[in-house]
């Protein structure tokens, strides 16, 4: 039941407009409802809606209608408003940007907690016991207990000093248990080291504050010291009483950035990223709400934090694919930014060793101003040797001369990184007797054998399926042994260096809450090897690491996208990056088919420069972004012919624009998939075509479901 305030009677029943969530694509509109209550913009509200009711967000109030018998507005759940109007605006933006329901919008930008369907029921309280004054009398115990303790603190260890005094004192009135909400504490104190800022470290920063540009990339080569180069500019917004945001890719990097940051700033940062529980994600969006810090280190979703007075966004590993979503709505984060940083007139410094193709073309055309960074802070950078594996001997996949210097490198007590950017232990499950793959019902792809958990996975949708060892088909128990994942890179390595103290990385390993800030700690102290996915090749700072070795470094290129050398070539070389950062130099090793290949000639000689010219190229005559501009259009159905048949429709209907497709792609558990690609040289007429195509899509009324992907990075397959 909704409290109604006590001047009810002077609140006249006015008309609102209310975007309601529902699953329904085409109800991307508001409905009006009466409300005779006290309520804001930004505001959810609970509406009958259609034979149930339904949560929504408040988009106008005092509006005019000429509806006879509209519904009323049920309760008012929110005394003040969840999203002030510069949330508002952005996420009216987002939903015409990017083609989405603006309900969807709201979502994203809400923590769980907060998200229009969920009520205050998520919320955690816990109790904690107040001093109060009171006149009754006291034992002379009491009176010591009630001395003895430092309040507030938590009711349930007040009540732990002494059960029968802390009942008493409550009783007596000098103390009062109340509700507050749980405040988790996520940030540990660690110590800062203090150095002197390099020549090049100073003139970035000089560079970045005197300028009158707002956009920055800070062009660093791995181990620049680009964070430093942050935590002076935070530090400065700081002191002129300012907000910083600092964003970091999902997660396998925020366990260091946040140690950094608080090393630095103590606790005065707020913590964002998705392997907080709900709670915490509420209780850090409340903390910013309510100006108690002035530091956010987030992934991407914390770009949507309600900030007051922003001076600085600092977007760490610029390049980094988790810094666009990949459901509806498929933003990405700069754009976001851009929008924000507009609003609170602050500065925005992207920074990596590789950056995007896109960012940095922008930054060639003085669109962003560019800072560089060009020498590490300690060492040089590391030798790269390709290893030529057409000719090298191998066993297991591991080259001899990786297998020699991993050993030369342990007998130094020196560490190794070993990059194999898949998981699992076998990628392709073949009978031997049959020739039967196993593959996903849904997806159709092979299944991934996971030797820890003894099933077999489906890299595309998650899907798992216990394996007895046994082929469905023939019931054979024999298997190719064919390629590896980390499981098995970790099992032959462990065969090979017994004695070494092995750790592997992946998102296997790191499924648990706090799993990667273990896993680093652990490898940092004691360990000696360490194995994983891409995660092992994303700003980690490890001194003791001077041997980086990468198996199948030819995976990332062999896809088939048009970023495929991008991802490639960022790949390899941020995970060169992870050697030789502190006194003792750093090798590398990579294990490759394709020698020649430009992107392993740029990486050998640490050239970003001549693999910008040269992609771009590529990109020009294929017409590619950051050419063009693109759009993809999924359509999704049981039935295959369905899809085809209403893409073809809408590939005519878009016929102005340039259309390839359409093709199958990898089907999904909702059903098969074909894609259209869509190109424009402009982003105007391309969201103009596109909004109309999703319009002229509803009226056909079909029910093969439409998934607009706009400006994407990459081709999903
Ligand atoms: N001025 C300095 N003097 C001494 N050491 C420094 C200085 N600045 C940074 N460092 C140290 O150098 C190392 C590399 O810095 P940092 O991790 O910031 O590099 P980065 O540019 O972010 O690299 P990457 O792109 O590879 O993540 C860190 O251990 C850092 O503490
Ligand atoms: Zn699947």
């Amino acid at each position: 039941m909704a409290v109604m305030p006590f001047f009810y009677d002077i609140i006249r029943t006015m008309k609102i407009n209310v975007y309601v969530e529902t699953q329904a694509m085409e109800l991307n509109k508001p409905f009006t409802y009466l409300c005779n209550e006290q309520v804001y913009v930004g505001c959810r509200v609970k509406v009958p809606f259609g034979y149930k009711d339904c949560i929504g967000i408040v988009t106008e109030i005092n509006v005019t209608s000429s509806v006879q018998n509209l519904k009323e507005v049920k309760e008012v759940i929110d005394r003040t408003p969840l999203l002030n109007e510069e949330l508002m605006n952005l996420a009216k933006w987002m939903s015409n940007y990017y083609v989405a329901p603006l309900i969807s919008c709201y979502k994203t930008m809400l923590p769980p907690a907060l998200k229009p369907s969920s009520t205050y029921a998520s919320i955690v309280y816990e109790s904690w016991a107040f001093k109060k004054e009171s006149q009754m009398p006291l034992t002379k115990h009491q009176q010591e207990l009630i001395q003895s303790i430092s309040f507030p603190i938590k009711a349930s260890e007040f009540r732990k000093i002494c059960k029968s005094c802390a009942k008493a004192l409550i009783d007596k009135g000098y103390v009062e248990i109340r509700q507050l909400e749980k405040n988790p504490k996520l940030v540990s104190s660690s110590v800062d080291s203090q150095f002197s800022l390099t020549k090049q470290q100073k003139d970035a920063i000089d560079k970045i504050t005197q300028s009158s540009q707002t956009y920055f990339l800070l062009h660093g080569v791995t181990g620049s010291g680009k964070t430093e180069v942050f935590l002076q500019l935070a530090s400065q917004a700081l002191q002129q009483g300012k907000q910083v945001l600092i964003l970091v890719p999902e997660i396998g990097l925020t366990p260091m950035m946040i140690e950094r940051v608080s090393a630095r700033f103590g606790s005065d940062i707020a913590i964002y990223h998705s392997q907080l529980n709900n709670q915490e994600k509420y209780s850090q969006y409340k903390l910013v709400k309510e100006n108690k810090v002035k530091i956010v280190v987030g992934t991407r979703s914390s770009i949507f934090m309600p900030f007051s007075n922003l001076g600085y966004i600092l977007m760490d590993e610029e390049h980094d694919s988790s810094y666009k979503q990949d459901n509806s709505p498929r933003y990405q984060t700069k754009d976001i930014l851009i929008q924000r940083a507009r609003v609170h007139h602050c500065k925005v410094v992207m920074a990596s060793a590789t950056p995007s193709l896109e960012a940095y073309a922008r930054a060639y055309k003085g669109n962003y101003e560019l800072v560089s960074l060009n020498q590490r802070v300690n060492q040089k950078m590391p030798d790269i040797h390709l290893i030529d594996m057409r000719k090298e001997k191998s066993m297991n996949g591991l080259s001899s001369t990786l297998i020699q210097k991993i050993e030369q490198c342990l007998s130094r007590k020196e560490q190794v990184i070993l990059l194999l950017n898949r998981r699992g232990y076998l990628p392709v499950v073949k009978c031997s007797t049959c020739n039967e793959v196993m593959t996903c019902p849904d997806c159709g792809i092979a299944l991934t054998y996971h030797k820890d958990s003894q099933s077999l996975i489906c890299h595309c949708c998650g899907r798992s399926f216990y394996f007895k060892s046994e082929c469905p088909k023939c019931h054979g128990h024999q298997f190719y042994q064919l390629g590896m994942g980390t499981e098995k890179l970790e099992e032959k390595i462990s065969e090979l260096f017994p004695e070494a103290r092995i750790i592997r990385m992946d998102a296997d390993s790191t499924r648990k809450k706090g799993a990667h800030e273990k896993i680093l700690k652990e490898f940092e102290t004691r360990g000696d090897i360490l194995i994983g996915t891409q995660m092992v090749a994303k700003g980690l700072d490890f001194a003791r690491v001077t041997c980086v070795g990468i198996l199948q470094a030819d995976l990332a290129m062999v896809r088939n996208d048009f970023s495929s050398s991008e991802i490639a070539y960022q790949l390899l070389e941020q995970a060169s990056g992870r050697a030789g950062r502190s006194d003792k130099a750093g090798n590398v090793y990579i294990q490759t088919f394709e020698p020649d290949h430009f992107v392993m000639k740029c990486v050998l000689s640490h050239n970003y420069l001549s693999f910008f010219q040269q992609e771009m190229k590529y990109r020009h005559l294929g017409h590619y972004p950051p050419y063009v501009y693109l759009c993809t259009l999924i359509y999704i159905h049981k039935d295959l012919n369905k899809a085809f048949e209403i893409a073809n429709k809408e590939k005519e209907f878009l016929n102005s624009l340039k259309v390839l497709g359409p093709i199958e792609i990898h089907s999904r558990k909702d059903g098969k998939r074909v894609r259209l690609v869509i190109k424009s040289n402009t982003k105007e007429e391309l969201n103009q075509k596109i909004k109309e195509c999703f319009t002229y899509h509803s009226s056909l009324k079909t029910n093969v479901k439409l998934d607009i992907n706009m400006y994407p990075n990459r081709l999903e397959d």
